[in-house]
């Protein structure tokens, strides 16, 4: 199998008795390396619950899921947790940040957990927020940042210990034109290099700019669209922006 990332059949209830929801219904996805993949939907289709699920962080109820080949059923808690931290970087929705740890050593974490030297992992800390924009808060502890600066730490976070693959849940939620700009342009720049990228947005613009586009519903896909940019990237879908820094 080729796919970075692959998902047969995926399907996750959660709850029990009669509270029972049924989040994903059987999906199937591959995802190829340094491909970039949009997904869309209304609140409660499922998509953060496909990001959880292919990045290893929950179990799915039934189907199956393969990253960089291997498979994540009958994985232990410690081998999956292995392989979150060397091959996936995650953004999520409500950031999860340190509180205690100032902005680049809450980007740092990742490399130093997946092994980096201290120094190697600060260097890349910093040159990531410098990619975001935040070269001059990277002493800031979160409280002290705003909503879109957290968001920005969370997305240079994820990016920290060079991940095969990234899952990132609204990455661009909170950001004005500029900001998005400057994540994106940061995330094509990775994909340039071979990197993967699933992106969960309700943002077309940044949909727009993907390799695919996959439309959810009621925890199923109702529709897939591959995008063609010739060469631009996520890039192509920056026409016109970042003008008002
Ligand atoms: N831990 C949980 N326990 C119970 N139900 C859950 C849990 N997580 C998600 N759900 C339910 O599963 C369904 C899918 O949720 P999910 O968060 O995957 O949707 P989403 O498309 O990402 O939504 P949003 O765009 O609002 O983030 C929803 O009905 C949600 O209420």
């Amino acid at each position: 199998m080729n796919a970075v990332l692959c998902a047969r059949d995926l399907r996750m209830t959660y709850g029990r008795g009669t509270g029972l929801v049924t989040a994903l219904s059987g999906v199937d996805l591959e995802v190829a390396q340094g491909e970039t993949v949009a997904v869309m939907g209304p609140s409660g289709c499922g998509k953060s619950t496909l990001l959880q699920l292919m990045g290893g962080l929950q179990r799915p109820s039934g189907g199956e899921v393969w990253v960089a080949g291997r498979p994540l059923t009958g994985m232990s808690e410690r081998k999956l947790a292995r392989l979150r931290r060397d091959a996936i970087g995650f953004v999520f929705q409500s950031f999860h940040l340190m509180d205690e740890l100032t902005a680049v050593e809450n980007v740092e974490l990742p490399a130093l957990l997946a092994g980096r030297s201290s120094a190697r992992a600060r260097s890349r800390a910093q040159a990531l927020l410098e990619q975001v924009g935040l070269a001059e808060q990277a002493g800031r502890l979160p409280a002290d940042l705003s909503g879109g600066e957290r968001q920005r730490v969370a997305v240079a976070r994820a990016l920290s210990n060079e991940p095969l693959a990234v899952l990132a849940d609204e990455p661009t939620g909170n950001l004005d034109s500029a900001s998005t700009a400057d994540v994106l342009r940061l995330l094509d720049a990775l994909r340039s290099d071979g990197q993967t990228q699933v992106i969960v947005t309700h943002d077309a613009r940044v949909a727009a700019a993907a390799d695919r586009l996959i439309s959810m519903r009621d925890g199923v896909f109702v529709e897939e669209t591959r995008l063609s940019h010739g060469s631009g990237g996520l890039l192509s879908g920056l026409a016109g922006w970042g003008s008002e820094r």
